[in-house]
């Protein structure tokens, strides 16, 4: 009888919990499999504080948002009793056998490292960011791209009604996914992407020649956008638990500049952690059941250092090691595909 330890990690994201139940009823069901769940992330793991994990415990969890084990940012590395090897005596003191850990690209690189200094772990990719490589989405940003269409839809109405620009901000870290596709279906006049700068003066025209057609301009910006001048982007949060800058409110910094250039009274909304609560969507939810069950499959076949990843329809296998060699970033041949009808 093999037991998985599985444990969520990251920024959460709707869909997690569907991914748990799909593997709790796969895994037990198909392959004789029994779990635990590894609380807030790889705290849970370092510390061997988990929960046992059963059908019962996952029963109606599809449609749940946010993840019934916790998550957090803490590494797997830190603290005196982080690291491999301690890592490896706490999973023999419990009892389990491989580690199953759903998250990010960071989550796949702490992975990557464990599974390195010999930990038997798989992967599931999770993050409303979409900028995993080697899977065409990942669960939790189709959910958050309709929570960010409807503000699109939302701010469009009272923009109207008060003849003002709008600036929604959106979140996806370095990455450009969730403004791109949310921007692309509200009908954003201008989406700015971190993967490519656009100047003041440019954003300014587009908004402008949006107002000399009598509308009320929409813009789209997403939290790690910069402008040329900009060496990074714009943080005033302090560190996340990784140390990292925490982004956002590039949006408020942009409309005072948007209204002094053309003298259109301008509003910032900055979405924020909307974005990841609530229910996730169909396709999330088909997604992550998808997955969870599959990754049951990996564990089965001995396969560590891999995860389980979308290639068009189909569920497939990839090494931790393919999927960290690039960033999935906005190519800027999708960007431009956009960019034509800006303004
Ligand atoms: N290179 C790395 N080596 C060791 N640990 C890492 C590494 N990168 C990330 N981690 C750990 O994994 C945690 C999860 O990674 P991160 O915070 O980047 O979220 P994620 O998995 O990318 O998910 P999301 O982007 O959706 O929030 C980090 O907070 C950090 O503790
Ligand atoms: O929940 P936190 O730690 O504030 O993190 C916010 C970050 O997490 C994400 O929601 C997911 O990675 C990013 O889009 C965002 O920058
Ligand atoms: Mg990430």
């Amino acid at each position: 009888m093999t037991t998985i330890g599985i444990l969520t990690s990251g920024g959460d994201c709707p869909g997690l919990n569907a991914v748990i139940r799909g593997a709790v009823l796969k895994g037990s069901e198909v392959h004789g499999q029994e779990f635990v769940g590894f609380l807030d992330g790889w705290r849970g793991l370092v510390e061997g504080d988990a929960m046992p994990l059963d059908r019962s415990r996952v029963r109606g969890l599809s449609h749940e948002g946010g993840t019934i084990l916790g998550t957090s940012r803490i590494g797997p590395f830190q603290g005196p009793q982080g690291g491999a090897e301690n890592i490896a005596r706490t999973l023999e003191r419990l009892g389990v056998d491989a580690v199953v850990a759903i998250g990010g690209e960071g989550t796949a690189a702490a992975a990557q490292r464990l599974f390195d200094e010999g930990i038997r772990i798989v992967g599931v990719p999770k993050t409303i960011d979409n900028d995993l490589d080697q899977t065409d989405y990942t669960f939790g940003f189709d959910t958050a791209v309709e929570i960010a269409t409807e503000a699109i839809d939302r701010l469009r109405t009272t923009g109207n009604s008060h003849k003002r620009c709008m600036v929604l901000e959106v979140m996806g870290r370095n990455a450009g996914w969730i403004a791109l596709h949310s921007g692309t279906a509200g009908g954003a006049h201008a989406i700015l992407i971190p993967e490519h700068p656009e100047s003041i003066e440019q954003i300014c025209e587009w908004t402008n020649s949006v107002r000399e057609r009598g509308r009320a301009p929409m813009v789209v910006v997403a939290e790690g956008f910069t402008l040329p001048d900009m060496a990074q982007a714009h943080s005033t949060k302090g560190m996340d638990g990784f140390d990292r800058p925490r982004l956002g409110g590039i949006a408020e910094l942009l409309a005072p500049m948007i209204q002094e250039r053309t003298g259109i009274e301008t509003r910032a909304t900055v979405l924020g952690h909307i974005q990841r609560g609530g229910v996730p969507t169909a396709f999330d939810r088909v997604l992550a059941t998808r997955l969870g069950m599959a990754v049951t499959d990996l564990v089965a076949d001995e396969q560590w250092g891999h995860m389980v990843a979308l290639h068009g329809t189909e569920i497939v296998r990839v090494g931790f090691d393919e999927a960290l060699v690039d960033h999935k970033s906005v190519p800027a041949q999708r960007y431009q595909e956009m960019r034509v009808i800006f303004g």
